[in-house]
C-alpha cells in the first residue's frame, strides 16, 4: 500500500497538537508537511501558510532537509532558534527503502528546561551508583574476580596463574607494579580466590595517611588514649579485617618507625591499640603493594630489610601495559561497554586510526591512564566511532589528527582550526561547562578562557 504521509498526518493533527514536544515533518523535497501547533507558534508562523514550503525557509538552522538527502538520523542535535537554544531528534522517513520524507522533533525548547533534566538524571545515576558501591564494599570489600579482570596477554596469563596458585594458604604476597597497572585488583581477586574470601577484605593506602595517625588506623585505639579519641575507642583496620585479608597499598611509604610496629605484629600474630596494655590476637592474611623498588629502598636505609622479607614471602609482577599490548583493544571494549551501560548511549566502536594509536603509544599511566582516554574520548565522540581527534592529546601529541581531505592553509592555521574544532566539541560534550571543558582537555582555566575568546567562541553558542 503507498502512504501519502500529508493527508495520513492531517488526521493525526490533534494528537500531535497536544504533545509538548514540537513536531514537523517534510517531504521527499524538504517541503513541510506538518508542523505541530506549539511549533508553528513559537516560529510565528501560520501552520498552514508553511505547508508546501522549503523547510529551510520556514525554519532556521534547521537540518530537515538534509536528513531526507543522505537519509541518516540525526539524534540530540543542538540548534538553535530565534535566539534560543534546542535539542532536536531527527529520522529519515522510509517506504520500500527509500526516502520519502523526515520527521524532526524538538525534545528541549531552551536550555534551561534541557539542563535542569539533565542536571537531575545525573543527581540520580550518581547517588545510584553511591549505594552500588556501598553496598559491594559491605558485603565483603573486594569486588574484582579474577575472570573480571581484563586481558589474556602471555604476560597477564602468567599472572592470573601464579594468583590462584599463592591464593590459598596464608603466604604474604607483595604485588609489585607501575602506578595503574591493577595492583588493588588483583589483591581483590587474590581475596575473593582464597578461603578467606567471605570474611572482610580491608584495604589501607600508607601514602594517603598522614605519619600520626597511621598506628592508631592499623591497630585502633583505646578510651580516652588522646584527646578527641572517640568513647568506647576504635577499632584498626587489623581487627576489622579479623580472618580476611589486609591490604596495604604503597606499603614503601610506610615510615621507618610505623615499619618496625608492623614487623613485630607480623612475628608475634598480635597487636595492642594505641593507649591499652592489653595484646590481642590477630588472624589476617597481609597483601600488600608498592610501586616503588622494595630493594633500592631496603638499600638506601629506607625500607627495613627483615621487614621486606617477611611481606615478599611471594611477590607478583604486573607488567606495565606497552609490554601486554595485546590487552589494549580488549580493555578499550571493556571500558567503552561499560561507560554504555552507565550512560544508556550504545557502545561507539574506535576508529581504525585510533586503535592504531592505542597500540603504539607508550601508556606510562597504564591501564588507569587509558581508563581515563577512554572516558574522555567517549564523551568527546558523537555517533559510534571514536575517531583518533577524540583521544586526549597526550594520545595524539605528535600525530596528525587533521582530516587529511581538508589540508589547507600554513601549519598555524591548520592547528588553530584543529584546536577550535577540539575546543567545540568540549563544550558541547560538557553543555558548555567551561572549567569541566579545560578538566577534560586537561587545559587549566586561565587558558581554556583565554583559547575561547581567541577563537570567538562565546558561552551563548552552547548548552550551558
Ligand atoms: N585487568 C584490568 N581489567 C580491568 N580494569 C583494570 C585492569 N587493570 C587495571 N584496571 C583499571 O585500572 C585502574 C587502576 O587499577 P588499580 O587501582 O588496581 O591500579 P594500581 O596498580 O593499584 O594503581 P596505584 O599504584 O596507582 O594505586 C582501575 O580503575 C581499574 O579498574
Amino acid at each position: 500500500m503507498n502512504i501519502h504521509l500529508g493527508r495520513d498526518l492531517a488526521s493525526l493533527n490533534l494528537a500531535l497538537d497536544a504533545l509538548d514536544e514540537w513536531v514537523v515533518v517534510v517531504d521527499e523535497s524538504a517541503k513541510i508537511l506538518f508542523i505541530n501547533q506549539p511549533y508553528a507558534q513559537f516560529l510565528g508562523v501560520k501552520r498552514e501558510t508553511s505547508y508546501g514550503r522549503y523547510v529551510v525557509d520556514v525554519i532556521e538552522n534547521t537540518r530537515m532537509h538534509l536528513v531526507v538527502e543522505n537519509g541518516q538520523e540525526e539524534l540530540s542535535k543542538l540548534q538553535e532558534i530565534r535566539g534560543r537554544h534546542m535539542i532536536a531528534n531527527r529520522y529519515p522517513i522510509r517506504q520500500a527503502g527509500k526516502v520519502i520524507g523526515a520527521i524532526g522533533f524538538v525534545l528541549y525548547h531552551d536550555t534551561h528546561e534541557w539542563r535542569q533534566m539533565n542536571t537531575q538524571i545525573k543527581a540520580l545515576v550518581s547517588e545510584l551508583d553511591f549505594y552500588r558501591r556501598a553496598l559491594d564494599k559491605e558485603q565483603t570489600g573486594a569486588h574484582y574476580h579474577i575472570n573480571d579482570l581484563i586481558g589474556r596477554s602471555p604476560l597477564i596469563k602468567a599472572v592470573n596463574e601464579k594468583i590462584k596458585k599463592v591464593a590459598g594458604g596464608d603466604a604474604s604476597v607483595l604485588i609489585r607494579g607501575e602506578s595503574g597497572t591493577g595492583k588493588e585488583l588483583y589483591a581483590h581477586a587474590l581475596h575473593l580466590l582464597s578461603e578467606r574470601s567471605k570474611a572482610p577484605f580491608i584495604k589501607i593506602n600508607c601514602a594517603a595517611i598522614p605519619e600520626n595517625l597511621l598506628e592508631s588506623e592499623l591497630f585502633g585505639y583505646a578510651e580516652g588514649a588522646f584527646t578527641g579519641a572517640k568513647r568506647g575507642g576504635k577499632q584498626g583496620k587489623f581487627q576489622l579485617a579479623d580472618k580476611g585479608t589486609l591490604f596495604l597499598d604503597e606499603i614503601g611509604d610506610m615510615p621507618l618507625t610505623m615499619q618496625a610496629k608492623l614487623l613485630r605484629v607480623l612475628q608475634d600474630r598480635e597487636i595492642e591499640a594505641v593507649g591499652s596494655n592489653r595484646l590481642v590476637k590477630i588472624d589476617v592474611r597481609l597483601v600488600t603493594a608498592t610501586h616503588q623498588p622494595l630493594e633500592k629502598l631496603v638499600e638506601a636505609g629506607e625500607f627495613r630489610e627483615d621487614l621486606y622479607y617477611r611481606i615478599n614471602v611471594v611477590s607478583v609482577d604486573l607488567p606495565p601495559l606497552r609490554d601486554r599490548r595485546e590487552d589494549i583493544p580488549a580493555l578499550a571494549e571493556h571500558f567503552l561497554n561499560r561507560l554504555a551501560a552507565r550512560t544508556g548511549r550504545r557502545a561507539p566502536k574506535l576508529t581504525a586510526d585510533a586503535l592504531t594509536r592505542m597500540l603504539e603509544y607508550a601508556w606510562p599511566g597504564n591501564v588507569r591512564e587509558m581508563e581515563n582516554a577512554i572516558e574522555s574520548a567517549f564523551y568527546l565522540s558523537q555517533g559510534y566511532k571514536i575517531s583518533l581527534q577524540a583521544l586526549p592529546s597526550s594520545l595524539t601529541a605528535g600525530v596528525s589528527v587533521v582530516d587529511k581531505s581538508l589540508v589547507q592553509g600554513t601549519l598555524k592555521e591548520q592547528l588553530a582550526m584543529a584546536e577550535k574544532d577540539i575546543l567545540e566539541q568540549a563544550l558541547i560534550t560538557c553543555k558548555g561547562n567551561r572549567q569541566l571543558a579545560a578538566k577534560m582537555l586537561g587545559i587549566g582555566k586561565t587558558t581554556i578562557y583565554d583559547k575561547l575568546s581567541r577563537y570567538e567562541l562565546t558561552n551563548e553558542s552552547f548548552i550551558g
